[in-house]
């Protein structure tokens, strides 16, 4: 189902300002949507009205049909977590995940299945018996999503859950809960700033600046779509240029009016024998070196041009100053209008 949930009209309005206007979005069913955009863009706004957190939306919003504007919180079947895991620390873990569960008045023996495969589901198992303190934040945070899914949500919202954790839990953690998403079949919507973690989790990627939605789809359309500058600039390293300056190097068949992203990887150096129908070719200097590891990004310039580009790192380590001769892939230019 295309529109599990559908948001009609969404205003929030903090004192005079009017962070949200008139907002609209559908998002699909059992998948991971991921709200990604600046600091302040009104993620955590869209977010918090979704769950009955924030007092201050007007509009409607649906969830599986139901029209859930006027429930309070406990009442949508939504699952929210935060970046703070907020666990109970007197709590051991076994208890912290049951502890919805036991609000519901299931069985103790209901209660300990469902528990057992959920700490099971997010590798705890062997951990029931500890309490929060115990955990390192990655293991905090997956008590806190088992203590969520483990409610069998409609819906789970994750703001930021990442955030707190450093560089390689966050990539493990945010592969597993795309193995739990996977696995249980649940809806989530995940908010992040962070591009790469969009990149690589979503589904479907809903871009929000100044409380409007910039662009939604797939994070490949959002990457080789863009439908403005913003986007353009937004996700992704990028070259902007005017028809006149792609004139300037040789590609004459464009409107000198508009503008054009050219990413990195589309810009290449090589050796003129392997030169297809699609490059142009252009003399230029290196400025710049940034090496990534596995991929090396050079800044080139030719004349007052300066162009991003990037390579494997295997193949060129080139050092500043060296004169090169690089190539377009006539192919890869996109318009923006
Ligand atoms: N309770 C509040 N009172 C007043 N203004 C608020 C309140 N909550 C949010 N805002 C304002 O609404 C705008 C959107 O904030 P929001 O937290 O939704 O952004 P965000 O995209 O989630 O940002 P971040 O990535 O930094 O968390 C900001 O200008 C913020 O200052």
């Amino acid at each position: 189902m295309n529109d599990f949930l559908k948001i009609e009209n969404l205003n929030v309005t903090f004192g005079k300002d009017t962070v949200i206007k008139d907002f609209n979005l559908t998002i699909p069913e059992n998948a991971i949507t991921v709200f990604l955009g600046p600091s302040g863009s009104g993620k955590t706004t869209v977010l918090r009205s979704i769950s009955g957190l924030n007092r201050y939306a007007k509009g409607r919003i649906f969830l599986d049909g139901q029209d859930i504007s006027e429930l309070p919180v406990h009442k949508r079947n939504i699952g929210v977590i935060f970046q703070s895991y907020a666990l109970f620390p007197n709590m051991t873990v076994f208890d912290n995940v049951a502890y919805g569960l036991r609000a519901q008045k299931l069985s103790k023996d209901e209660i300990y299945q469902e528990v057992t495969t959920m700490l099971q589901l997010v590798n705890l198992e062997s951990k029931a018996n500890n309490y929060p303190d115990d955990l390192s934040g990655g293991q905090k945070q997956r008590v806190a999503i088992a203590r969520s899914m483990v409610m069998k949500p409609k819906l789970l919202l994750l703001d930021e859950p990442l955030s707190a954790l450093d560089a390689k839990i966050r990539v493990e953690l945010r592969e597993q809960i795309r193995e739990y998403q996977q696995k249980l079949g649940i809806t989530m919507i995940f908010v992040t700033h962070d591009q790469g973690e969009a990149m690589a989790i979503a589904d479907n990627v809903v871009v929000i600046s100044d409380g409007k939605i910039q662009q939604q789809g797939s994070p490949w359309d959002i990457y080789t779509k863009p439908v403005n500058e913003f986007m353009a600039t937004f996700i992704g390293e990028h070259n902007i240029l005017s028809g006149q300056e792609l004139a300037n190097l040789g590609i004459n068949e464009l409107s000198k009016e508009e503008k054009y992203l050219i990413r990195p990887e589309s810009i290449t150096l090589k050796k003129i024998s392997e030169l297809s129908d699609q490059e142009v070719a252009c003399l230029g200097k290196i400025d710049s070196v940034v090496n990534y590891g596995n991929r090396v990004q050079y800044t080139i310039s030719k004349n007052n041009l300066s162009l991003k580009m990037e390579a494997l790192n295997h193949t060129l380590p080139l050092v500043p100053e060296t004169e090169i001769e690089f190539f377009i892939d006539k192919s890869k230019i996109l318009p923006l209008s």
